[in-house]
């Protein structure tokens, strides 16, 4: 047993606030921490009851509190908002005992310490947790939208690696990475393939009288007949100026000629006009079917060779020969010159 003198003590020297309230909650003793935590002195608080320091919006519940604190124990603390004498919120974590004594009478013993510093704290936290959430979240949906445009970029860069930016068509290092591939199958499967050079007669002529401006739609519209005269798979590109060249994967020289002739046709029928001017146009090739085992150079210098003879021999033709050694077209034409 504690003695009454180290119990008034343990009351007189707490740091946490200790009241003793009679069962209408009237204060009867309050220790120095409990005053100093509301800021009364003892004589404003002895006789009058706790519902001075609730907070203004549980005023009403002073009844309901009291009939709790008469009825039920509350050994564990609990949280409650309560009110400081200047009006400031406070935060205590509140423990109560009642004791009923023999002649039927109650006291309430509540002990209180001021948790108002850890709780800012929390809420400070949990404010934080919270835009860091928002900015979380805010930070992942700029980060998809900045995949998305740089995926857009890279797509775009793509593009721009491996196309014309004239004629849409592929350009010249495209070209050579899709040739490759389809020598690759054709040796592998032991399948044809015919490459063909073309290019646009006197296209000088044409920039000449109308301006590089129309000799530049009529590249357009050209690039645009053709591709519309391929197949899927057949891969056309811009080798440079007014010269395409175009990859014929799984064809043979004689369907390769009929498709170099459909073009060569087709571009004569073409009219583009421009003001009053109705610009037509033939162009020249050359088209191999591959040997086995050539390489594209070779297959391309053998493709140009001939499209050299087309237009040497007058222009708006398709030369076309199954591909052989390039030394044999060289000793051609060199007999031819003699
Ligand atoms: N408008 C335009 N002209 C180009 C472009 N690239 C090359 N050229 C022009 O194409 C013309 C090619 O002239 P040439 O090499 O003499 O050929 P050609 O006049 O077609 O004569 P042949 O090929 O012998 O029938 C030059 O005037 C170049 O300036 C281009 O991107 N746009």
């Amino acid at each position: 047993m504690i003695s009454s003198d180290l119990l008034q003590a343990l009351f007189d020297i707490s740091p946490a606030g200790i009241a003793i309230a009679d069962e209408q909650g009237r204060y009867l003793q309050v220790n120095d921490s409990y005053c100093c935590l509301f800021g009364y002195s003892r004589a404003e608080l002895i006789g009058n009851t706790f519902g001075l320091i609730l907070a203004e919006q549980d005023k009403s519940l002073e009844a309901m509190i009291l009939n709790l604190a008469l009825t039920q124990d509350q050994s564990s603390p609990t949280e409650w908002q309560v009110q400081h004498k200047s009006g400031r919120t406070l935060f205590v974590h509140s423990s109560f005992k009642t004791f009923i004594y023999p002649d039927g009478c109650a006291k309430i013993i509540t002990v209180l310490s001021d948790v108002s510093a850890m709780v800012c704290t929390l809420n400070t936290l949990q404010d934080q947790e919270a835009k860091l959430i928002k900015t979380n979240e805010s930070l992942e949906q700029i980060v998809s939208r900045r995949t998305i445009e740089l995926e857009r970029a890279n797509d775009e860069l793509a593009r721009l690696a491996t196309q014309d930016s004239l004629t849409a068509t592929l350009n010249r290092r495209a070209f050579e990475f899709e040739a490759a591939k389809i020598i690759y199958a054709a040796d592998r499967y032991d399948r044809p393939a015919s490459f063909m050079f073309l290019d646009i007669d006197y296209f000088k002529a044409i920039n000449d009288q109308y301006g590089h401006a129309v000799g530049d739609m009529v590249l357009k519209k050209l690039a645009l007949n053709i591709r519309g005269l391929l197949r899927a798979s057949d891969v056309l590109a811009r080798w440079g100026g007014e010269e395409f060249v175009i990859c014929l994967p799984d064809t043979a020289l004689a369907d390769a000629i009929m498709v170099g002739e459909k073009i060569l046709e087709a571009c004569r029928q073409l009219r583009l006009t421009h003001q009053q001017f109705t610009i037509s146009l033939t162009i020249s090739g050359g088209v191999v079917q591959r040997a086995c085992n050539e390489s594209l150079d070779e297959v391309l210098q053998n493709a140009d060779v001939l499209l050299y003879e087309a237009k040497r021999t007058g222009r708006n033709r398709l030369l076309a020969e199954i591909a052989k050694p390039l030394y044999a077209y060289k000793s051609e034409l060199l007999n031819f010159q003699i």
